[in-house]
């Protein structure tokens, strides 16, 4: 099996490339780390490393999100959470190669230097989208998901999902919150997706 080019198996360093937003936080594991968490310690398991953080120590952690993951591989970059212990089964994997220039670091990167992945042309993205404008935008360029109450453009994201386009394909136009947790339920979209946010779905919609 060839994972050369399969970023979830590389080890990842934290990048001072990647920094969001000048705040020193960095894109590790899919997390954002607080770059003032002291008590982080790398750990080596085989070929993978993990981000062991002591959480009872400091009390500077981005959030409930980051108390709340405490063990991080940090050969998963961008998005990509730890497993939680959990007696579902899981649906079977079927992750697709991606093609040159479309792995997650290089959609991070797009995310960072793209003026306007959502399509927004200047329009705000706090306001309510219903469920029939959701629907409308199918279209190559503009291709809406609802997706845990929030709607996205994942037209722009399409080639770098890691599930294929064909299963990406199977959301648009509607909620695709089910089909996303039966498949992965630890993927951070709300940070992936950032960028593509369009607006809330007014819930009172049809
Ligand atoms: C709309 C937002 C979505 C985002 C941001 C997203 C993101 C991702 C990411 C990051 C992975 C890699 C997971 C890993 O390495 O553990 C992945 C894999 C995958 N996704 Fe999605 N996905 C989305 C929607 C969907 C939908 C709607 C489907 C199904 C219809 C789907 C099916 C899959 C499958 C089958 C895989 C590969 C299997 C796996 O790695 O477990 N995804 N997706």
């Amino acid at each position: 099996m060839d994972n050369d080019n399969d970023f979830t198996f590389c080890q990842v360093e934290k990048n001072p490339d990647v920094v969001v937003d000048g705040s020193n936080q960095y894109i590790d594991s899919g997390i954002l780390w607080n770059d003032n968490l002291d008590s982080k310690k790398q750990e080596k398991v085989g070929s993978l490393s993990f981000n062991v953080i002591d959480a009872s120590s400091s009390s500077t952690g981005s959030g409930s999100e980051l108390l709340s993951k405490k063990v991080a591989k940090s050969a998963d970059a961008t998005g990509v959470s730890p497993v939680k212990n959990s007696t579902r089964k899981p649906a079977s994997r079927a992750k697709v190669p991606f093609e040159k220039g479309y792995s997650q670091v290089d959609w991070l990167k797009l995310t960072r230097t793209h003026p306007d992945l959502a399509g927004l042309k200047g329009q705000s993205n706090k306001r309510l989208i219903t469920r029939s404008e959701v629907k409308q935008n199918q279209t190559e360029g503009a291709m809406w998901t609802i997706l845990k109450g929030r709607v996205y453009n994942i037209s722009p994201y399409m080639k770098f999902h890691p599930g294929g386009v064909d299963m990406l394909m199977k959301g648009v136009g509607k909620d695709c919150t089910a089909l996303f947790n039966k498949y992965h339920a630890w993927v951070n979209a709300e940070f992936l997706l950032e960028k593509c946010l369009v607006g809330t779905l007014d819930e009172s919609s049809k």
